[in-house]
């Protein structure tokens, strides 16, 4: 770990939720492709439940939970959320209740499916989008406080200052290991969903001074909002660590295809070529359109020579929406 890094974080309630490094690979066959250099952080392999970049978050967020004597989690996502399932899974393993409000149509499969296979709570809603339901959490808040419980809500995708100050530990962890194998990397990629991974990206990176920038894929085609999202996101974190140090503007681009959870014939067809040259395996709404923009840009030389990519899990996506890839094929 990065002893700056580790001294800024040091006093914040974490829980390790994750018991090791993940593991960077190179790409051989995709690199000689893209005539760039391409790594992967396997943020996938994170360990709990279906892993992913969201059990960086849940340990500084399910650790100030249970600092703050908190016994029942709430959150939100879509159906297929990976945020909401692994959220609710780390609860459990935990000892503490969990609570899911979720958008969207009731379908036995992927992270629904593992939902209900788990016995977890869940509670359906109509919403554009997952913010909408905020309101919603807090209701469900006081129903369970009036049932004596102690409620703690997490909003989407753990975006909040506490919840980013996963991935700067995460920055710490992933600087440290490039540093000890000796690479050079150019730029670091990442999808973006509710901004908070990539918020800390940019504030972990801005924090060890890294030589690489930080790129961020939008996988909803809302990239001015996810800009904004991840400005205040940064912004909100620096108070909250009491630092003021300089971090680069958001570089986001737009690969969602239209809109967010849109299965698309492009990724269907990358998410098989990668698994089948690389034995990687993406997921059609988050890492597939991130890795899809990552081979794009790079093509366009717009990453330069030596690229890592944040591999953030969401396996069951592709069991959620297996059979519609499967026709796009
Ligand atoms: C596999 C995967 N990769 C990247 C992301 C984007 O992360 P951020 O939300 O931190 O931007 C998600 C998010 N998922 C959300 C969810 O509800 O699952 C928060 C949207 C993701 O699941």
């Amino acid at each position: 770990m990065h002893p700056k890094v580790d001294a800024l974080l040091s006093r914040f309630p974490r829980i390790t939720l994750i018991p090791w490094e993940t593991p960077i690979q190179y790409l051989p066959r995709i690199s000689r492709e893209l005539g760039v250099d391409v790594y992967v952080k396997r943020d996938d392999l994170t360990g709990l439940g279906i892993g992913g970049n969201k059990i960086r978050k849940l340990e500084f967020l399910l650790g100030d939970a249970l600092s703050r004597g908190c016994d029942t989690v709430i959150t939100i996502g879509a159906v297929h959320s990976n945020h909401a399932f692994v959220t609710a899974l780390a609860a459990k393993k935990l000892g503490l209740g969990a609570v899911l409000i979720l958008r969207g149509e009731e379908v036995l499969k992927g992270n629904y499916l593992l939902d209900k296979l788990m016995g977890i709570e869940t509670r359906i809603y109509e919403a554009d989008n997952s913010w909408e339901l905020m309101k919603v959490a807090e209701e469900v808040a006081e129903e369970l406080k009036g049932e004596g419980k102690k409620p703690y809500i997490i909003p989407p995708g753990g975006a909040s200052p506490v919840g980013t100050l996963g991935y700067i530990r995460g920055v710490g962890e992933l600087y440290t290991q490039v540093k000890k194998l000796g690479l050079r990397i150019d730029t670091v990629v990442d999808a973006v969903g509710s901004g908070g991974t990539y918020a800390g990206l940019l504030l972990g990176s801005a924090i060890v001074n890294a030589e690489w920038s930080v790129v961020g894929i939008d996988v909803s085609s809302a990239t001015e909002k996810a800009k904004e999202r991840v400005k205040n996101l940064v912004e909100k974190t620096k108070e909250l660590l009491g630092i003021n140090v300089k971090v680069q503007e958001p570089r986001i681009y737009d690969y969602g295809f239209g809109a967010y959870g849109k299965i698309v014939k492009e990724v269907a067809k990358l998410i098989k070529s990668v698994g089948t040259m690389e034995g990687l395996l993406l997921d059609p709404v988050y890492t597939g359109k991130a890795f899809y923009g990552l081979m794009d840009l790079a093509k366009k030389g717009d990453l330069g020579e030596s690229v890592l990519f944040i591999h953030t899990g969401g396996l069951p996506g592709i069991f959620h929406y297996g059979e519609e890839m499967l026709e796009l094929l």
